[in-house]
């Protein structure tokens, strides 16, 4: 089996409120192996922004890392200094928000932006830096990329603008992309797309994906293994085909109910009753036991670490640990 390419364990973030201190990220652990995509996913609030703004040393202040290890191709990065996260970032860590205009400098002309990105991570003239951003934007989907290239960010349409954004965190050839819900903000037509560039150009250049979103669907046809948060734990882990199947995490499955299939769009969420509680009141024992239909005396105590299983799946409920089960009232 090959090392991760990121390793992230028992990652902590907390945020000092005036009601006391708040943990966004309550212990979580995963790993992201070299080319594969990976998918997070969880309802608002679970954690998925915090846990990749941690990943590439964007937690904003007071807020911070508390807790844990994250760690590149083995080597902390969570303990380098600003300088040295910088040259990380945009070099072997790309990135995707939802707003291209977050990425993207509206005063500059997009050659500008990726000859600049590229000539500060790779060493070469102006001339091939060109060359390199003509031939990504052709790749992304840009038609007359060559042309295109001189316009301002405001010269292209919502979706055409991702593309650019996907080019300029691809242009210096990152060994990672975080996509932070890269197609929530256009329409639903370009969405798929979109996805679709972003995961075939990372495929071809041997680049690991974080898709963070909250659509299942989304991951359904895009990742290679899926990352489930809640109230800013790690729910359950594993390759994406047998998570749809055969949801291990009674909150998975709820989730799972949610993925529209071509028979039932009308009816895309069935609803898990009740609602993720809230960060400052989480409850003792399992953060979903107030949800949880099968719930039963460990749940309400101690808190399910996540468990490694057979075929590489990792779940955190006391269901799944042989000796609590057999706790397990039947009936
Ligand atoms: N600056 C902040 N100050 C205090 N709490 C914060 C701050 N930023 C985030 N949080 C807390 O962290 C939690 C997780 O936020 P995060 O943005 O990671 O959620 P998410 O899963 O990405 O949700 P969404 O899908 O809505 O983006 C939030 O519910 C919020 O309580």
């Amino acid at each position: 089996m090959a090392d991760p390419l990121l390793s992230v364990r028992d990652l902590v973030v907390e945020f000092p409120t005036r009601r006391g201190t708040l943990r966004a990220l309550d212990r979580v652990s995963f790993d992201i192996m070299p080319g594969e995509v990976l998918g997070m996913v969880g309802e608002s609030g679970a954690g998925k922004s915090i846990t990749g703004a941690a990943i590439i040393g964007l937690i904003e202040p007071p807020g911070r890392i508390a807790g844990g290890e994250i760690r590149l191709k083995g080597e902390r990065i969570d303990t380098l200094r600003p300088e040295a996260l910088r040259r990380i970032r945009g070099k072997r860590i790309g990135m995707v928000f939802q707003d291209p205009l977050t990425s993207l400098n509206p005063l500059y002309t997009v050659a500008q932006q990726l000859i600049e990105t590229i000539r500060t991570h790779i060493d070469c003239s102006e001339a091939e830096a060109r060359k390199r951003a003509v031939a990504l934007l052709d790749r992304v989907g840009i038609p007359a990329a060559a042309r295109r290239i001189d316009d301002y960010p405001h010269h292209f349409s919502g979706g055409m603008r991702q593309r650019v954004v996907i080019a300029l965190a691809l242009c210096a050839e990152p060994e990672l992309v975080i996509a932070d819900e890269p197609t929530t903000a256009l329409d639903v037509s370009v969405q798929s797309q979109i996805i679709e560039v972003l995961k075939d150009i990372c495929a071809e250049r041997g680049a690991a994906v974080m898709l963070i979103t909250h659509d299942m669907g989304v991951i359904a046809e895009t990742a290679d293994r899926v990352a489930v948060l809640y109230a800013g734990r790690v729910a359950e882990i594993g390759p994406v085909r047998e998570v749809i199947t055969e949801a291990l995490h009674p909150y998975t499955r709820g989730l799972m109910g949610s993925i529209p299939t071509l028979t039932q769009e009308s009816d895309r969420l069935v609803q898990i009753p009740g609602a993720m509680p809230r960060l400052n009141a989480i409850p003792q024992g399992c953060a979903f036991n107030p949800r949880c239909d099968r719930a039963f005396a460990p749940c309400f105590t101690d808190r399910p670490e996540l468990l490694a299983l057979a075929g590489g799946r990792q779940v955190a409920c006391w269901l799944h640990d042989t000796a609590k089960a057999q706790e397990v009232p039947h009936g």
